[in-house]
């Protein structure tokens, strides 16, 4: 614990540390906490995936607010009618709130009043984190992560998510967590209805964009920047920002029709130090410690990347065979949400019992899928990129690019869902004709000089298992047009039950009558009973 103890790092920290068996710093965090610890400075933060860098903030925001408390009550104990820091009420707010309210006419009106709106109760506890991050998953894993390493203080941390009762987190608010740890949406849902914990917003001592990249991108958060011009509106020179990301310096070509096209103004290509520079700008921090780790490599050194070429066929042929060849834990990446509902469905057929994960589920079912996969060795999670980034789950084998990513951001975090804290682990992309320009361009943007290894196959074993994905998805598309019909024919029935309207057999939508559906059926069963004779043959 040596090397942890040279970092200025308080006790019960250590105590939590020590009882995780992390006996000593990872890189990024040898690196960036000092400065943040010592000298109070700001970090931005870049370094491979699975490299510890939530600790890397979660350490000095801990250690900061275990200190001042320790001055806190030192000093209480020496003036006790001094008004104590802890306190929210002398550092609130004190400037003039400007309400619009409605005159006797329905006109707006502005009112400059000094109170608090009517709801505006404060916490006696100070909002002292907030930390940002982009999926709601991520939020949760990184409030338990830091809960892990404040076992032994009594700081509290809150997760706060959209896809929850807003209700349930507003209670949970009440309590008067130091540490928020959120989604910007509903963080910006809550603030505007002027909860009043994080009315504090503008004072909190700690901010964190985590996957900052990502988090900047206005299209996707943009209610990040309505939180970013609240808090900066008035300067807190105290507050100490950490910004982090396996891909914050990434940055990408122009693309040459644009160099062309705009012949005088040719576009100038992002350098990582803009893109840096924009970054400290938008966010308000103040000469930051910047600790780079990325590799010429950009994917962490202990993943092994290969490639499958094939066609757009053949490609849920390979990917069974990858997954039937390689027992083991397995994230499947797809683009786009139907993508990863068809899949789920042939897989299922083919009794891989694969379990789905997208921003169309429920967010309790998504919780519940991760921690099925989480409990499973032999776990296979289908994906959107919603399961991209952030996510620690210890001893995923292996990452499968269904679908070629759309940029080198995407395929650095996807590939980083394996090989975590210095384990190993496979990222295979499975790529086709149509997209090998795609392809070719994550590499570029790597500047990666050679194509990835190709993942040889034996095709005579392939041939089997493609003729098995063939029968699963012809099931697939027969039972989806049965559920289909069913799904008319009923609704046709209770339309014409509720008009009380007796309908003969040809009334029905046209389509397939009860006697079609009973044909599907047998045809459906005869294919599965076909389907098992195959699967039987199969390891
Ligand atoms: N000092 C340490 N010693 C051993 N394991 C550690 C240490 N610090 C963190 N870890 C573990 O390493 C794993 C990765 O950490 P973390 O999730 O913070 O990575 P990350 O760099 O944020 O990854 P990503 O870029 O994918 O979000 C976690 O399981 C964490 O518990």
């Amino acid at each position: 614990m040596d090397d942890w103890k040279s970092l200025n790092i308080r006790t019960e920290i250590l105590n939590a540390l020590k009882l995780k068996n992390f006996t000593k710093p990872t890189k990024i965090q040898s690196e960036s906490i000092p400065p943040a610890i010592d000298d109070q400075r700001d970090i931005l933060g870049a370094a491979e995936t699975g490299s510890g860098k939530t600790l890397a903030f979660a350490i000095p925001i801990l250690n900061g607010i275990l200190n001042a408390r320790s001055t806190e009550s030192e000093s209480d104990a020496s003036d006790s009618d001094s008004e104590s820091e802890n306190g929210t009420g002398s550092e609130l707010d004190s400037e003039p709130e400007v309400l619009e309210e409605l005159d006797e006419n329905g006109l707006g009106c502005v009112a400059v009043v000094n109170l608090p709106p009517d709801n505006y109760i404060r916490t006696n506890k100070k909002l002292w984190a907030v930390i940002l991050v982009p999926t709601r998953e991520l939020a949760m894993q990184v409030k338990n992560h830091i809960e892990d390493v404040a076992k032994f203080t009594n700081i509290s941390i809150a997760a706060i998510v959209g896809g929850l009762s807003s209700e349930k987190q507003e209670r949970i608010l009440k309590k008067g967590p130091e540490i928020v740890v959120a989604t910007p949406g509903r963080l910006w849902e809550l603030v505007q209805r002027n909860e009043p914990h994080l009315m504090q917003l503008n004072k909190v001592k700690y901010f964190v964009i985590d996957e900052a990249d990502r988090m900047v991108e206005t299209a996707h958060f943009p209610e990040l920047h309505l939180m970013l011009e609240k808090i900066n509106l008035k300067k807190n020179n105290k507050r100490q920002n950490f910004v982090f990301s396996a891909t914050l310096t990434m940055v990408h070509k122009a693309p040459y029709r644009v160099n062309i096209k705009n012949k005088k103004k040719i576009k100038k290509n992002l350098t990582p130090e803009d893109k840096l520079k924009s970054l400290i700008q938008l966010i308000g921090m103040k000469n930051p410690h910047v600790v780079n780790l990325t590799t010429v490599n950009c994917v962490t050194s202990t993943v092994k990347e290969m490639q499958i070429f094939c066609s757009v066929k053949e490609k849920d042929g390979y990917l069974y065979y990858f997954l039937k060849q390689n027992p083991g834990r397995s994230l499947v990446f797809c683009n786009s949400i139907s993508c990863v509902k068809r899949l789920a469905s042939v897989l299922s057929i083919l009794k891989l019992n694969p379990l789905p994960i997208h921003s169309n589920m429920i967010q309790k079912q998504r919780l519940k899928n991760l921690d099925k996969f989480r409990a499973n060795d032999h776990g296979l999670l289908l994906a959107t990129d919603v399961a991209a980034r952030g996510l620690d789950i210890i001893g995923v084998n292996h990452v499968i690019h269904y679908d070629v990513p759309r940029t080198a951001e995407i395929y650095i975090h996807r590939s980083g869902r394996t090989a975590r804290a210095s384990n190993i682990g496979l990222s295979l992309l499975i790529c086709t004709p149509e997209k090998k320009n795609v392809y070719l361009n994550v590499l570029r943007t790597m500047k990666r000089e050679k194509e990835l290894p190709r993942f040889e196959v034996q095709l005579r074993t392939l041939q089997t298992f493609l003729a098995c994905v063939k029968l699963a998805q012809e099931i697939t598309t027969l039972e989806e047009k049965a559920k289909k019909e069913t799904a008319s024919t009923n609704w046709f029935n209770k339309a014409a039950e509720e008009m009380e309207i007796i309908l003969d057999e040809d009334e029905l939508p046209r389509g397939m009558g009860t006697s079609d559906l009973k044909k599907h059926k047998k045809l459906v069963n005869s294919k599965r009973k076909q389907l098992e004779m195959f699967l039987s043959t199969i390891k």
